[in-house]
């Protein structure tokens, strides 16, 4: 699936008007490194799930600006001179991307994906770069925790019709499938990740019959697995479970009863009709049916829910998902963090009166240490991309801005978080599949305290900087 083919204007003019700038004074060819991090968690949340990085690199890979986009930039722009029209129609990315690969837990500051290039490309693919990453990233997160709650029931994605267009609808379904949903309702994400849509009935569909037993029977002529009845559209316990036992009934004497069948909740008590419905099944010996329930569900409802007893074991989540509706944006960022001028290289940071808002200076990357006896992460490190680690001495690791909270550690070892992705404009990252990344998720969960990913007052995750980082950082600072 081709990301953003044609929309190569999809950016802030500004990259545009600067690059203009950067190639008149010939500042196009000095090297820049800019990180994209993220700041705080989403959701009061204690962690992030990365995604999007298949489609930053579909998109450096692809961009290019045709004859079409300079006339519209010439029309609009009277003040692109033609040397930077000239650079846009010669267009390619030339840099190094490095990342960390999708559906692995991240946390704020640490750079999710690395840049290096020439200073005017890495410019003007901010925008896109942060759009893809911001948006993935924080559904594959709501989906996460919407997954986590239902502790082990299947969660699909239903939520196109809510999302902010078409575009969010499908790559918001790809993240959720990454953050653990078992498949999307949506038919235009089949290609992008190989599944195919799932999904029920309408309460149009029931009305749109004489009875409900009728609308029941006759989805059945066409459809043959997957046969899950919405049933309350007139009366749930009295009317819609009644009429999908006939149903489950006749197809069980027929000798066709599918592997996959049940009913839907959408309205009323989801915990008490839960229950009702399941004993009515069992009763009736459908002790496998699928109960699953929608309507308005995010990870505190399934959480309240289960506590109740309820008999569900799939659940449909639509728009608080696919909105990521108590926090509709993650606001990553992308900072320069140093700069190659013919030669001579300065690290780069941005000063706030805020400590933690003050950027990290160099050519960096990020580890990760896991305590060797129950391979569960200790903290992440940020550090310079020529040091080394040696994991048979002990490594003493500070808060980043409270530096006096030290810890030493001795027994652990060390995992890169960021792998190649593009080298010299060429990519050299094949993307594992969507369940793939699914199945990262599940692994990297297991690594993780359970402190960290709760959701009520989570744990503070360890994200700190080596002492050759921190003292180049201090040493600017003094500057
Ligand atoms: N047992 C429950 N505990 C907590 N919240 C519940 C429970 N059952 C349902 N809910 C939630 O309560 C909210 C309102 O449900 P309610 O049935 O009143 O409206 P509805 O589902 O929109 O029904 P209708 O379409 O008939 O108006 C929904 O978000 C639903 O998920
Ligand atoms: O509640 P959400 O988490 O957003 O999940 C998606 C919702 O979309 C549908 O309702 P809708 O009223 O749009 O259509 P319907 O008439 O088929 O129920 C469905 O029945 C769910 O309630
Ligand atoms: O298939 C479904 O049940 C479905 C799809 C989209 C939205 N609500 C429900």
């Amino acid at each position: 699936m081709e990301f953003n083919r044609r929309r190569q204007l999809a950016t802030d003019y500004y990259q545009l008007s600067m690059s203009n700038v950067y190639v008149n004074e010939g500042k196009d060819e000095d090297i820049a490194v800019f990180d994209l991090f993220v700041r705080s968690n989403p959701f009061n949340g204690g962690y992030l799930v990365c995604a999007g990085l298949e489609q930053v690199v579909d998109y450096l890979t692809n961009l290019k600006f045709d004859e079409k986009d300079i006339d519209i930039l010439k029309n609009n722009h009277p003040e692109l001179t033609e040397k930077f029209l000239d650079y846009l129609r010669n267009f390619r990315f030339t840099g190094e991307i490095y990342g960390i690969p999708e559906g692995s837990i991240v946390f704020p500051h640490e750079p999710l994906i690395r840049i290096k290039a020439p200073l005017i490309q890495a410019q003007i693919i901010e925008t896109p770069l942060l759009s893809i990453v911001n948006h993935q990233t924080l559904i594959a997160t709501k989906a996460a925790r919407i997954v986590q709650a239902a502790e082990g029931d299947a969660v699909l994605e239903f939520g196109l019709r809510r999302a902010h267009g078409s575009e969010a609808g499908l790559y918001g379904a790809r993240a959720a499938v990454i953050g653990g949903c078992v498949g999307t309702s949506n038919v235009e994400s089949e290609d992008l990740i190989k599944l195919p849509a799932k999904g029920t009935m309408s309460h149009s569909y029931v009305l749109s019959y004489a009875s409900e037993y009728d609308a029941f029977w006759t989805y059945t002529k066409y459809n043959q697995d997957n046969l899950i009845f919405l049933v309350d559209t007139y009366n749930t316990l009295e009317s819609g479970v009644p009429n999908a036992i006939r149903v489950f009934s006749k197809l069980r004497d027929e000798g066709r009863l599918p592997k996959t069948y049940g009913i839907r909740l959408d309205s009323g008590d989801l915990a008490y009709l839960s229950k009702e419905a399941k004993t009515m099944l069992v009763e009736n010996g459908f002790d496998d049916a699928v109960i699953s329930a929608s309507s308005d569900l995010d990870e505190y409802l399934v959480r309240d829910l289960k506590l109740q007893g309820a008999q569900i074991n799939l659940w449909g989540v639509g728009t608080k998902l696919i909105t990521a509706y108590d926090q509709p944006a993650l606001g990553a960022v992308y900072k320069l963090a140093q700069i190659d001028s013919k030669g001579e290289i300065t690290n780069k940071l941005k000063i706030s009166n805020d400590p933690g808002k003050i950027t990290n200076p160099g050519y960096k990357r990020v580890v990760r240490l896991y305590d060797k006896d129950s391979n569960k992460a200790l903290a992440d490190l940020i550090m310079l991309d020529d040091e080394k680690i040696d994991e048979k001495k002990p490594l003493t690791i500070f808060h980043p801005v409270h530096t006096w909270k030290k810890r030493v550690l001795t027994n652990f070892y060390v995992k890169e978080m960021m792998v190649p992705v593009i080298i010299d404009g060429k990519p050299v990252y094949k993307s594992p599949s969507i369940s793939e990344m699914q199945q990262h998720l599940k692994n990297e969960f297991e690594t993780m305290w359970p402190a960290t990913t709760r959701f009520t007052n989570p744990h503070e995750y360890h994200v700190d900087l080596s002492d050759k980082l921190w003292n180049m950082k201090l040493g600017i600072l003094n500057q």
